[in-house]
């Protein structure tokens, strides 16, 4: 059947993602290949010293994306979307939305990107013995209890961006495993929020007096396969502004971006890991055995389907690189040359290819905001030579595009050098890896690792909810998400694979200790730069 005639029969599946920069959608056929595709790109903005997006930017972003997909549909078939076999909704996790019983939101979402939870996070790692990241919606919860904000008392619900988004098509308040546990830590046995760890919360905030009890305002949890609900009238309005879409097809159950990253690397099974490059970082090691102990700088999450996973989260990947890209525009336009966004990034990312293994010693801090891999809760864009070094354009992009993994690779350092934590296989994707061979080459060299890229990798979440949506409905009976994704959707594609070679691994690691050396000017940079 072709992709027409598989739109107006109603066999499309759609997977939509709100990453932090980009909003992307993805329809598939029921063989999982990619038929159409629309994006939309919108901003975190700090509101009273917090980074936030409004509730009208949530919804206009998603129609304004979902626009994009009907046009491309419209320009590809000359058809429209009017009936879905399914549809599944992720985004960027953690973060705080509290919602009143009118299902109002009582304060601005607070994304992940926020770092002014370091007392709550502190004293509740150490409460569970167990590492609760600043970015975690528990971290956020506790801090607003120490802040004492007045809109606790009248708190019914909170819930991830995804978590919302699916609320309100489905009218169900519930959330994938994997979204969950970047909401409260999952025991990976009973595959539900940890109840120990439940319990000591409880008792920690007993003497607040709350009307309401933690797992009473947590959405509830369900496994990758699991029916999520089913688009509502309302909520077909809220998606398709245009009145086309029909109500009544199947979500999957709404997962973070982690997990959809997993999914679309095929990174599910013991000894895989991907990488996820775009405003932020993160990579993801699917575990064989837990860690020996608890790492500030390593987060416990899950597989969709519930498996513990090692992540190393950054907060600063591409939102500097993206302003240097716009100094590159407004030059070009300067000069009356042609602006072609994507070739800048082309241009310049291949020109790094030229620059030397240790950038020259030029060392860049691409920090708008803080960084707790490094220790820091504010942050100062910030790039630092002296006048020995090689300063020229290859060596400034390559300290640039180093400085989107650096972090990165001092986290993995700690996973692979002191846990002796093992993987096969390590594919990456996310915006930066859209130039091919540049910054994959460079993840390569800095985590001593052979890298792959699927031909996806520049719409990987988007394309992964799709597939969980899809197996949701197109799945054998009894068949698990693993060998849904190796018979019906990768059948042995691993993609392509890059390896570093001995200098520029050493390269990289020069770069490393410079820039491990350099945090002090940062930390200055943030005293006295205000
Ligand atoms: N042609 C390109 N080559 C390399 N990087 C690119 C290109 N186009 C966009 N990017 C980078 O990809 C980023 C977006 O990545 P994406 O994974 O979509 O982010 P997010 O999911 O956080 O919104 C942009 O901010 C930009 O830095
Ligand atoms: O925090 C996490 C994952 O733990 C992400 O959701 C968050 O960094 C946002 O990711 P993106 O940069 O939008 O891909």
């Amino acid at each position: 059947m072709d992709a027409k005639n598989i739109i107006e029969t109603g066999k499309a599946v759609l997977g939509i993602e709100f990453g932090s920069t980009r909003i992307k959608a993805i329809l598939v056929a029921p063989n999982n290949q990619s038929i159409a595709q629309g994006s939309f790109t919108w901003e975190n903005k700090i509101v009273d010293g917090l980074w936030t997006y409004s509730v009208d930017d949530i919804w206009n972003g998603l129609q304004e994306c979902y626009i994009a997909l009907r046009e491309n549909v419209k320009s590809k078939y000359n058809t429209d979307i009017k009936v879905l076999a399914a549809i599944g909704i992720s985004a960027m996790m953690h973060g705080y939305m509290a919602f009143n019983e009118d299902q109002k939101l009582l304060i601005p979402f607070r994304t992940w990107r926020n770092t002014n939870t370091v007392k709550a996070a502190t004293e509740l790692s150490s409460l569970f013995n167990f590492n609760i990241p600043l970015r975690w919606s528990i971290s956020h919860l506790y801090q607003c209890i120490l802040d004492k904000e007045r809109h606790l008392q009248e708190v019914k619900f909170i819930t991830t961006l995804a978590g919302y988004v699916h609320w309100q098509l489905t009218g169900e308040k519930v959330l994938g495993i994997g979204d969950a546990s970047g909401m409260f830590p999952i025991d990976s046995t009973t595959k539900n929020y940890d109840a120990e760890m439940i319990r000591k919360f409880e008792e920690l905030i007993t003497p607040y007096h709350f009307s309401w009890k933690l797992q009473d305002i947590l959405p509830s949890i369900l496994l990758a396969g699991k029916s999520g609900g089913t688009l509502t009238k309302e909520g077909a309005a809220l998606l398709d502004s245009s009145g086309q879409l029909q109500p009544g097809c199947p979500l999957c159950p709404p997962e973070g971006d982690a997990g959809t990253g997993m999914v679309a690397t095929n990174a599910i099974r013991p000894r895989t890991g991907n990488v996820s490059a775009g405003t932020s970082s993160f990579s993801m090691i699917v575990l064989e055995r837990e860690l020996s102990k608890a790492y500030e700088v390593i987060d416990m999450v899950t597989t969709p389907d519930g498996a513990p996973v090692a992540m190393v989260h950054c907060n600063n990947c591409t939102s500097d690189l993206n302003s240097w890209i716009n100094i590159f525009k407004e030059y070009q336009y300067l000069i009356g040359a042609k602006i072609d966004e994507s070739e800048i990034y082309e241009k310049l990312f291949s020109h790094a290819l030229e620059g030397d293994n240790d950038c020259g010693g030029l060392i860049y801090y691409n920090y708008i905001s803080g960084e707790p891999v490094t220790g820091l809760t504010e942050g100062r864009p910030l790039f630092v030579r002296s006048v020995n070094d090689k300063f020229n354009l290859s060596n400034f992009i390559k300290s640039q595009l180093y400085a989107t993994i650096c972090v990165l690779k001092i986290g993995n350092d700690i996973l692979f050098n002191d846990e002796k934590v093992m993987v096969d296989r390590i594919t990456a994707h996310g915006g930066l890896f859209k130039t091919k061979n540049v910054a994959q080459r460079f993840l390569a060299a800095a985590l001593k690792t052979p890298i792959s890229i699927m031909e996806t990798a520049g719409e990987g979440g988007a394309w992964g909810i799709a597939l969980l949506a899809s197996f949701l409905v197109n799945k054998e009976t009894n068949q698990t998400l693993d060998e849904y994704l190796n018979h019906k959707v990768f059948a042995g594609n691993t993609g392509i694979e890059v390896t570093a070679n001995d200098d520029e691994i050493n390269g990289f690691n020069a770069y490393t200790e410079n820039y491990k050396l350099g945090l002090s000017i940062e930390q200055a940079a943030i005293k006295f730069k205000k």
